[in-house]
């Protein structure tokens, strides 16, 4: 039986073709050997790019290489002088502890960084499942561990942006269209995100999902306004203050990927999910194109929804929640949180 995705398939009008060559450029993603972070890889490492694998399992990095190199037909294939290499860089974002030492060793021989793709993530897993450090999973990992990892890549890449051109230099927050399912009123449930948290062990695991991932777009919205912050006036035009470092966050779409796995046990209801996702390629287009495309350079705090449409950004960021300083005080709380591991 055709899918909707079959029977209607999108037709995203910035597609691999859009991307530039990238030798000499370096990139991030978290996640990026599976689902929609390897998409991204795959992409960034056709097109020539130096591209830095995040994630837990040395073995999982080690069989994605052979897929993220090989023939991807004419979508991918260009002529290179400079072809692009693949790294690993060994992190648990459930483990606060494995960050930093990570990336120091990664700084050694890592002198700039163009994008990086926050893209690992986890959503429902098993009710009580906690980091290491005692956050429930999804928050502890998508949002916790990531916010860590941002801290301590920040002063690279505004140094790449100091060097670099405008625009061309950003961080990309990987979020869901679930963000609109977080608490109400402004997204974040205050009580309910510190260590061992009475409260979360009582919230429905997709209402703690929807959270972190209104995490992922708060980060996004409040690095931006801290970005913007920081970047000096332009002499040209003194009221246009560009930022150092593009953040944005988005949605990649619904996706046949493993994220899914732990949502299993209705079959009709699985059955009725599985129509109306579409492949992880598409995903892999929409995080491409709000790290690469030179349009979305203007989009710094915005949110890009699915794949890779051109002018679509912050349609459906949840109401209210990049008002109210929301993404201020959770900033400082997290900076409290991660100071002993940063
Ligand atoms: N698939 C979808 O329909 C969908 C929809 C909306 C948003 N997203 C988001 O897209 C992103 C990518 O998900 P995906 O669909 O490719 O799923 P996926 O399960 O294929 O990929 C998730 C990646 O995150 C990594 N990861 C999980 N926990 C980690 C940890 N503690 N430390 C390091 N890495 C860890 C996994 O190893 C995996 O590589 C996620 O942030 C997800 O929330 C996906």
């Amino acid at each position: 039986m055709s899918t909707y995705s079959q029977m209607f398939p999108p037709k995203p009008v910035f597609t691999e073709k859009d991307i530039p060559i990238l030798s000499g450029k370096v990139f991030l993603v978290t996640g990026g050997y599976s689902g929609v972070g390897l998409e991204v890889c795959r992409a960034l490492y056709h097109k020539g790019g130096r591209v830095i694998i995040a994630g837990r399992s040395e073995s999982s990095y080690t069989a994605a290489v052979e897929e993220i190199r090989g023939n991807c037909g004419d979508r991918l294939t260009v002529d290179l002088s400079t072809p692009g290499s693949l790294e690993f860089l060994c992190i648990d974002l459930a483990d606060l502890t494995t960050i930093k030492p990570a990336v120091e060793k990664m700084l050694e021989n890592v002198k700039r960084l163009d994008v990086v793709w926050y893209n690992a993530g986890v959503m429902v897993p098993p009710a009580g499942s906690k980091t290491k450090q005692g956050y429930e999973l999804q928050w502890g990992t998508n949002v916790v561990g990531h916010f860590l990892l941002h801290k301590l890549l920040c002063p690279l890449l505004t140094a790449t942006a100091a060097g670099s051109e405008a625009g061309t230099v950003r961080a990309i927050f990987v979020s869901s269209i679930m963000h609109t399912y977080s608490p109400k009123p402004y997204g974040i449930d205050f009580d309910s995100i510190s260590r061992d948290n009475e409260k979360a062990s009582k919230m429905a695991i997709w209402n703690l999902y929807s959270q972190s991932k209104a995490g992922d777009v708060l980060l996004a919205d409040e690095y931006a306004k801290r970005s913007v912050a920081l970047a000096p006036v332009s002499n040209e035009d003194p009221a246009k203050k560009k930022p150092h470092v593009v953040s944005i966050s988005l949605n990649p779409g619904n996706l046949k990927t493993n994220l899914q796995r732990h949502s299993t046990g209705n079959k009709i209801k699985e059955f009725l999910v599985s129509m109306i996702l579409h492949e992880q390629s598409l995903g892999g287009l929409t995080e491409l194109y709000a790290g690469l495309a030179p349009e979305t350079a203007d989009y710094n705090g915005g949110y890009v929804v699915p794949f890779g449409r051109k002018g679509s950004v912050v349609s459906y960021v949840k109401k209210g929640l990049t008002s109210e300083g929301t993404g201020a005080k959770l900033w400082e709380i997290l900076e409290e949180e991660v100071k002993d591991f940063a």
